[in-house]
Formats: structure tokens, C-alpha cells, sequence
């Protein structure tokens, strides 16, 4: 027997629901600005052929999601040409006891950083964009992170158009199709143009990972708010006017400072983090203010999906 409990991607699968994730990261994004986050800039190694593996240890101290521990996440692009395909990123998390240090889980963590990743965004665009129109949504980027941002959103806010836009339309057209089916509406459609997806939308999701700026300031609505999601230090998804004409907000100032250097550079204003605004010591954009969240994950969030699946497997049979 294992000295350990080893939780598997499908059984992470069966425990989470919308509700409490969207719970857990909004403590974790709180705890940031409360003193309650301890944890470092994300550790990145290039491994031969360009290969990346990433650490991200962290200490959430939190009564209902506290939780000691580690992420390791590989990423090998090439798997998504194997037969059959694997998903690029892959990732486990090493929960440990709080009060000894030793390990008491494995969880796989392709899953958890899925659904943590959307439901930060989901967290950001409730308190970035309070009371401000959700009617419709543009995801540039139907990936993993696209499918599950446009899941997340649709059963947080109920966009009454939900817009995607991929690279290789049919990418697009197929995700639209599957998530009408899946969550039994009509709301989603696929956009041929960057332009025709992001016109007049409310809420705005990057996924896309492209070095070539594809979202261009005259695009965007004024006072709309995006969830800029990939983390490509050549490139982003925004052009430099968006972020410059923007109120841009991140989850924790010490991984701006450490990967967010090329955004920095083109004069973004970043005027707080999420658990700022969440905790009253910064305000969220006024009417008429475009916002940004430039997303980049952080241990603080895994610590407390971690937590949040540990209990839930205790008590789920
Ligand atoms: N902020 C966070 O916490 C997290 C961020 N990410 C980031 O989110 C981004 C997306 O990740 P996944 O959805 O897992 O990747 P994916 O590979 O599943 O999807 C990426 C999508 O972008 C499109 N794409 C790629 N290159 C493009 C280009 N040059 N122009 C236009 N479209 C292009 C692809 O067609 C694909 O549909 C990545 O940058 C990743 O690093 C991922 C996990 C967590
Ligand atoms: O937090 C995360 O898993 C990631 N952030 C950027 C790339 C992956």
C-alpha cells in the first residue's frame, strides 16, 4: 500500500463542480493581499529540445482551504503528435501535511489546473466587471483552456452569446457544436475573424498562445474586461495599445515582476491584483474602463484546489 493517497485525474474529475472551485480561488486570490499567501515566483527549467518543466511550491493559511503544496508541471508540445495524442501540459501536485511536512497526496493535476485557471478568470470578471453587461462573450482559442473557460462561464453567468474564434476554424465550429449539445443551448457560435468574435463583447477571453497580437485595440468595446489567459514570454495575445489603454490587474505582483517583463515594457498600467479589489484596499474599474486580468496561476491556487479535492475524496464515495 502506499504511504500516500494517490488521487487520479478521472476521480479529480468526478469530485469537482463549479460552485466550490470558483469558492477556493477566490480565498487564494484574496490571500495575496491579506498576508495569508506564501509562495515564490513559479521556477521554469528548459529542458533539452525546449522542453519546460515547472515548480510552483506554495502555503495557503486558510481555515477552509489552507493547504502546504507543490506543483510540478511538465510541458512537451510535442505530444500532441503522438498517437494517440497527449495533452501537452501535464502536471501533479504533492499535498503535504501542514504540520509535519510529510507528503499524504499525489493528486494528478491536468484537471485541477484546468478548472482552477477558468474559475480565476470567472473570480476576476465578477469583481473587474461588477455590474457591468455580461451578455456576450468572446474566447480567441478553442484549446483546452477555450473549452473549459466557455464551460465555466456559461454556468457562472449565462452570456446570452457565447463567440469562439480559433486559428484552424474548424476547431472552432466543432467546440461550438459540442458545447451547444453538452449544455443543452444555442448560445455558442463559432467567428471566422478575431474582429467579427471580439465585436461589441462584453467579457473577452485570450487563449490562443500567439506571438502575433491577434486582439488590436480598435477590436475591443470600451469599458469591456479580458481574461488574457496564455503566458508566452514571445509574445501575447493583446496588442500594446490594449494593455496601454487599459486598467490591467494580476493575480500576484512577484510573478509580474519575474515573467511579466515584455508586458511591463509596453507601458501596461498594472494598477493591482485581483485580491486587492476582492479585499477592499484597491478599486475595481469604474464604468467606462476597460479592464484587463493578465492571468498567470499561481501555488496559492493549486494549494487550494488541492485542499478542496482532499476533502471531497474523504467524503465522495
Ligand atoms: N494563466 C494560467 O494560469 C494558465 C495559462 N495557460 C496558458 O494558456 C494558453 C493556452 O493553453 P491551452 O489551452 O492549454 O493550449 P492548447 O494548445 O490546448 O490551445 C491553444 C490554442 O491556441 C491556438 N494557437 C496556437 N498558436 C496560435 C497562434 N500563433 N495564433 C493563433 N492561435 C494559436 C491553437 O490553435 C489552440 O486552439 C497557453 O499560453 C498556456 O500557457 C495554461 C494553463 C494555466
Ligand atoms: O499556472 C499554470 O499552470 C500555467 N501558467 C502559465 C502556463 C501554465
Amino acid at each position: 500500500m502506499l504511504p500516500y493517497k494517490f488521487i487520479s485525474e478521472s476521480r479529480v474529475g468526478e469530485l469537482l463542480e463549479w460552485e466550490p472551485v470558483v469558492d477556493a480561488v477566490e480565498h487564494a486570490l484574496k490571500s495575496v493581499s491579506t498576508g495569508c499567501a506564501f509562495q515564490s515566483p513559479r521556477v521554469k527549467i528548459v529542458l533539452p529540445e525546449s522542453n519546460l518543466l515547472y515548480s510552483t511550491p506554495g502555503y495557503l493559511k486558510d481555515d477552509k482551504y489552507g493547504a502546504l503544496a507543490s506543483r510540478v508541471m511538465t510541458k512537451f508540445p510535442s505530444n500532441r503528435r503522438l498517437q494517440p495524442p497527449r495533452s501537452a501540459l501535464n502536471a501533479n501536485i504533492s499535498l503535504m501535511d501542514e504540520s509535519t511536512g510529510v507528503v499524504k497526496a499525489i493528486i494528478q493535476g491536468n484537471e485541477l489546473t484546468d478548472w482552477r485557471t477558468a474559475a480565476v478568470s470567472v473570480v476576476a470578471t465578477k469583481h473587474l466587471h461588477k455590474e457591468k453587461p455580461k451578455e456576450i462573450l468572446a474566447i480567441i482559442g478553442a484549446g483546452i483552456q477555450g473549452r473549459i473557460h466557455a464551460i465555466a462561464f456559461q454556468t457562472c453567468f449565462k452570456f446570452r452569446e457565447v463567440r469562439i474564434w480559433n486559428r484552424t476554424g474548424k476547431r472552432a465550429v466543432d467546440l461550438a457544436r459540442k458545447l451547444n449539445h453538452e449544455l443543452k443551448t444555442d448560445a455558442f457560435v463559432s467567428c471566422e475573424t478575431v474582429s467579427d468574435c471580439v465585436k461589441n463583447a462584453d467579457v473577452i477571453v485570450t487563449a490562443a498562445m500567439a506571438k502575433e497580437m491577434l486582439v488590436k485595440h480598435e477590436m475591443v468595446k470600451k469599458g469591456a474586461h479580458i481574461n488574457a489567459i496564455s503566458v508566452n514570454p514571445s509574445g501575447t495575445d493583446l496588442d500594446e495599445e490594449t494593455y496601454r489603454i487599459s486598467k490591467v490587474f494580476c493575480d500576484h505582483w512577484t510573478g509580474v515582476e519575474h515573467e511579466l517583463q515584455h508586458i511591463i515594457a509596453f507601458g501596461a498600467k498594472f494598477v493591482g491584483q485581483v485580491g486587492d479589489v476582492i479585499a477592499g484596499s484597491v478599486q475595481a474599474p469604474g464604468a467606462g474602463e476597460t479592464s484587463i486580468f493578465q492571468s498567470l496561476g499561481m501555488a496559492v491556487e493549486d494549494c487550494a484546489l488541492a485542499r478542496l479535492i482532499y476533502d471531497l475524496d474523504q467524503i465522495v464515495k
